[in-house]
């Protein structure tokens, strides 16, 4: 995928704010995502995984965390704690992909050849 446009909502449906639509929210965040791998920049949180010492295991982990915290809001039945949750998952995964030099084209694929 392309990573021009990343952090700037340049998806082509962006909002003036540089909100990206909600349709385009994954694309843009995995955007950001490989903008981050490349540049690295001191401040950030996505950079700050794929320079970890601990390798991919910091991801990993991550997403262990982030799985057993959605569960856990599944089981009492909070869905607002569900849904950050969620959120924070997917995020994680989409870091993995990254450093794994997959792409959400090689999700979507997947996905769409279980019809
Ligand atoms: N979507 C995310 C995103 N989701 C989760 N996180 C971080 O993942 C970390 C999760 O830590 P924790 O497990 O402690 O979760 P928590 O939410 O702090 O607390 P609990 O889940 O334990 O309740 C936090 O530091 C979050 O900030 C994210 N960090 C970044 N992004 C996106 O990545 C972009 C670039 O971010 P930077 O790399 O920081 O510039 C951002 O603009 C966002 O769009």
């Amino acid at each position: 995928m392309s990573d021009d446009g990343a952090d700037s909502g340049e998806s082509g449906d962006a909002p003036s704010d540089g909100v990206p639509a909600a349709d385009a929210v994954l694309d843009d965040l995995f955007a950001t995502i490989e903008s981050r791998k490349r540049e690295l920049p001191e401040d950030s949180y996505t950079a700050s995984l794929f320079a970890h010492e601990k390798g991919e295991n910091a991801v990993l982990e991550k997403i262990g965390e982030e799985s057993t915290e959605a569960i856990l809001a599944a089981k009492d039945d909070d869905l607002e704690e569900l849904t950050y949750e969620s959120a924070d998952l997917v995020y994680h995964l989409l870091v993995l992909l990254s450093m794994k030099d997959l792409d959400l084209a090689d999700l979507r694929g997947e996905l769409r050849d279980r019809f």
